[in-house]
Formats: C-alpha cells, structure tokens, sequence
C-alpha cells in the first residue's frame, strides 16, 4: 500500500502515478488517497476529462461505485490554472489528456503541490496510453496496479476489447473490455 511520504523542511511538490488496466483498482487508490489528504485538511482539487461521462457527468466513480466530485475540463492548460493554491491535485482518466499534462503536472509539483495522476498505461493493443509514459518518466512515485483476468483468475495487465472497433478512444466498461493476462489477451478468442 502507498504511504504519503513525510516530507521535512521546506515544502516540496511532488508527482505520485497510479496505472495499471482496466478493473486493476486505480480509481479506487486515487479515491482513497485524495480522502485522506481531506482527512489531513489538506486544500484538494480533482480533475477529469470532460469525455469522460462513462458513470457521471461530474464525479470520478470506480467501478465498485465508489466516488468523489471532480472538475471535467478539457484541456491539461485547465489544470494548471484551476489547480493554484490548493495542496493536493488529483487527475483520473489522464490517458485521455493532451501531451501537455507532463509538463503541467511538473510546473504544479515546482509550486510544492502534490500531483496524483492516474491512468491506463496502454491501450486495447496493448500500445502506450495518451500522456501516460511520459508522466511514468517524470513520476516521483508509481503504483502498478493488476486486475484479475476473467478467463483463468491470474494476475491481469491488458485491457481486452471485446468489439470489432479499432479506434483508440471508446469508451465503455464490461459491456466493452475485459482484463486479461498475457497469455489470455493472445488467444483468438
Ligand atoms: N476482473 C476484475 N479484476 C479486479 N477487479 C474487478 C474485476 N472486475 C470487477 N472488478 C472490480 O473493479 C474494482 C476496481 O475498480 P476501479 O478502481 O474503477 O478500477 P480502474 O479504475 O483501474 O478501472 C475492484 O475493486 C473490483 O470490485
Ligand atoms: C483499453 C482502452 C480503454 N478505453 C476507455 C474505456 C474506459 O472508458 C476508459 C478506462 O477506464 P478505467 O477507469 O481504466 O476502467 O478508457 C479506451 O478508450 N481505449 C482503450 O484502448
Ligand atoms: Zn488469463
């Protein structure tokens, strides 16, 4: 399990990335960890892609329903502006954002904000996500998540798509994806 890191002396920012695939629980780890930092009193402001209206238009929800109000916006620009002056910033989704948000996570953690991404690192292809790996390059922290693969209960890494549709973005839960394991995800079916 992470454990917030007790920083001394001057405050410092800092990057914390949660990835994984889909079901692997990130939502959840983002949840859980910006609840505590409320909990600490902390000023906490969370982001995600204005896309994303898989569950709710507003809030973040796991797939167990567990959820948390954040901010849609539609562009990582959105962030850096929105995200001043609050101690913690929180980003689910962020496979869906623009090349920018490196760059904004690091300008937010130069201002002494604690920035948690989270994210899938690949797509259904099994291709490096969106702004994903340059975040994981920039990262102070990285939590790899697994799901549990539906066919044969091993530990999970790759998002299968269950449809025809080869277009990088679509949205969708069960009714479109299924973890899988490396060997499952290479099957035919
Ligand atoms: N095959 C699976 N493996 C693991 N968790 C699963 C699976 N199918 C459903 N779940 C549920 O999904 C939850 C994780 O949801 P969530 O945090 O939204 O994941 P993610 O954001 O990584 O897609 C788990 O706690 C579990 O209840
Ligand atoms: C693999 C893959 C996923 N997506 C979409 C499907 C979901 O709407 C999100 C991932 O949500 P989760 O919180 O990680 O379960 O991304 C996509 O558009 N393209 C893909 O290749
Ligand atoms: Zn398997």
């Amino acid at each position: 399990m992470f454990i917030e890191p007790v920083m001394a002396g001057r405050k410092s920012g800092w990057i914390e990335v949660i990835c994984g695939s889909m079901f692997s629980g990130k939502t959840e780890e983002l949840i859980r960890r910006l609840k505590r930092a409320r909990i600490a009193n902390l000023g906490v402001e969370i982001f995600k892609p204005g896309i994303d209206i898989r569950y709710d238009e507003a809030n973040i929800v796991s797939h167990d329903t567990n959820k948390i109000l954040s901010t849609p916006v539609d562009s990582s620009q959105q962030i850096l502006l929105l995200g001043q002056g609050v101690d913690v910033v929180g980003i689910d989704e962020a496979q869906f954002f623009d090349a920018g948000l490196p760059e904004v996570c690091e300008q937010l953690a130069l201002k002494g904000i604690r920035v948690i991404v989270a994210g899938l690192d690949m797509d259904f292809q099994c291709k490096p996500f969106g702004p994903i790996p340059d975040l994981l390059a920039k990262a102070d922290y990285i939590t790899k998540l697994h799901a549990i693969c539906v066919k044969c209960g091993n530990i999970a890494n790759y998002s299968y798509r269950k449809t025809a549709d080869k277009g990088k973005v679509v949205l969708g839960e069960k009714d479109v994806y299924e973890p899988r394991c490396r060997s499952c995800y290479n099957l035919a079916d």
